[in-house]
C-alpha cells in the first residue's frame, strides 16, 4: 500500500497541497484527476518521496515512510513513472532496459516478459532512445519501471498526446500489470482511462481532494464529478 495522511506540500512559501488524504492497497487501480496544476504530479511525487511534506504522514507497506530518503521509498517497491519519461536519449531501448533490469527486485517481469507486452520495443530494440516516437518513449519508461518489479506502479499522465490506438495498448498493459499483483496510481487529467481501469477514483483540485469514491459511484455522479473537475468545487 501507498498512502498520505492529512499531507500537505508547499514550493517555497506557496502551498500546492493541502491536507490531502488518499490511500492506494496493493492490487488495486487508483486514480488521480484533475485539471493543470490541480496537484496531481506533486501528490505522486510527494508519494514517491521526491518532495518533503510539510505536515503529515506518508506510508507505504504498511510503515511510516515521512521522513525516508527517495531511494529507501523505491526499495519498497515504489516505482514513478514522470510525465517527462526521463529515458537515456543516447541509449538504445536495449540498454535503457538493461538499466531497468539492474534495478533491485527479481520478480514476474524480465527483460523477455516486457519485450512480449510491448512488442513495439522489441522491432525498435537497438534504436536510439531519441529515435522513438512518444508513444514508444511511454513504452520505454513503463518497461523499465516493471523491470524493477515494484509492488506499487506511479504513473504521471501515461496517455497524454498519445494516439487511441496506443492509449488502448496501454490500457491492456496496466491491466495485466495489476493482474500480475502490481499496485498502480494512474494520474490523468480527465475521466475517460480512470473510468476503464480504475477501482477507486479521487479529483484534486486546487491542491485539495475534492471529490473521492468507487467507479460505480463516479458513474452515478459523473456530472457532478466532470463539473468539479473543469469548474471546481464551488461550481
Ligand atoms: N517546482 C515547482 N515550483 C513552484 N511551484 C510549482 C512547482 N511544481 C508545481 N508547482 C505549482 O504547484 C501546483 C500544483 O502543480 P502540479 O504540477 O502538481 O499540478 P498537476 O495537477 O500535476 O498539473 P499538470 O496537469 O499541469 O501536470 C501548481 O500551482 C503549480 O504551479
Amino acid at each position: 500500500m501507498i498512502a498520505l495522511e492529512q499531507a500537505s506540500v508547499q514550493y517555497g512559501h506557496a502551498l500546492a497541497l493541502g491536507d490531502v488524504t488518499l490511500r492506494a492497497d496493493a492490487g488495486e487501480i487508483v486514480a488521480i484527476v484533475g485539471r493543470n496544476g490541480a496537484g496531481k504530479s506533486t501528490t505522486l511525487k510527494a508519494m514517491a518521496g521526491l518532495l518533503p511534506l510539510v505536515r503529515g504522514r506518508r506510508m507505504v507497506g504498511g510503515q511510516d515512510a515521512t521522513h525516508l530518503a527517495v531511494e529507501q521509498i523505491s526499495r519498497l517497491g515504489v516505482a514513478l513513472v514522470p510525465d517527462t519519461r526521463r529515458i537515456f536519449p543516447n541509449l538504445s531501448v536495449l540498454e535503457n532496459l538493461r538499466i531497468g533490469a539492474l534495478a533491485h527486485r527479481p520478480g514476474y517481469w524480465t527483460v523477455p516478459r516486457v519485450l512480449d507486452i510491448f512488442p513495439r520495443l522489441g522491432e525498435r530494440i537497438a534504436f536510439g532512445g531519441d529515435q522513438l516516437s512518444g508513444g514508444e518513449q511511454q513504452m520505454l519508461a513503463i518497461a523499465r519501471a516493471l523491470l524493477g518489479n515494484p509492488r506499487m506502479l506511479l504513473l504521471d499522465e501515461p496517455t497524454e498526446g498519445l494516439a487511441p490506438l496506443i492509449v488502448n495498448h496501454l490500457i491492456g498493459v496496466f491491466a495485466e500489470v495489476h493482474r500480475q499483483g502490481t499496485g498502480i496510481v494512474l494520474v490523468e487529467q480527465n475521466l475517460k482511462v480512470p473510468m476503464r481501469l480504475a477501482q477507486r477514483q479521487y479529483v484534486l483540485d486546487h491542491g485539495s481532494v475534492a471529490w473521492e469514491g468507487s467507479t460505480a459511484q463516479l458513474i452515478a455522479q459523473r456530472e457532478q464529478v466532470e463539473s468539479i473537475i473543469t469548474l471546481g468545487v464551488s461550481a
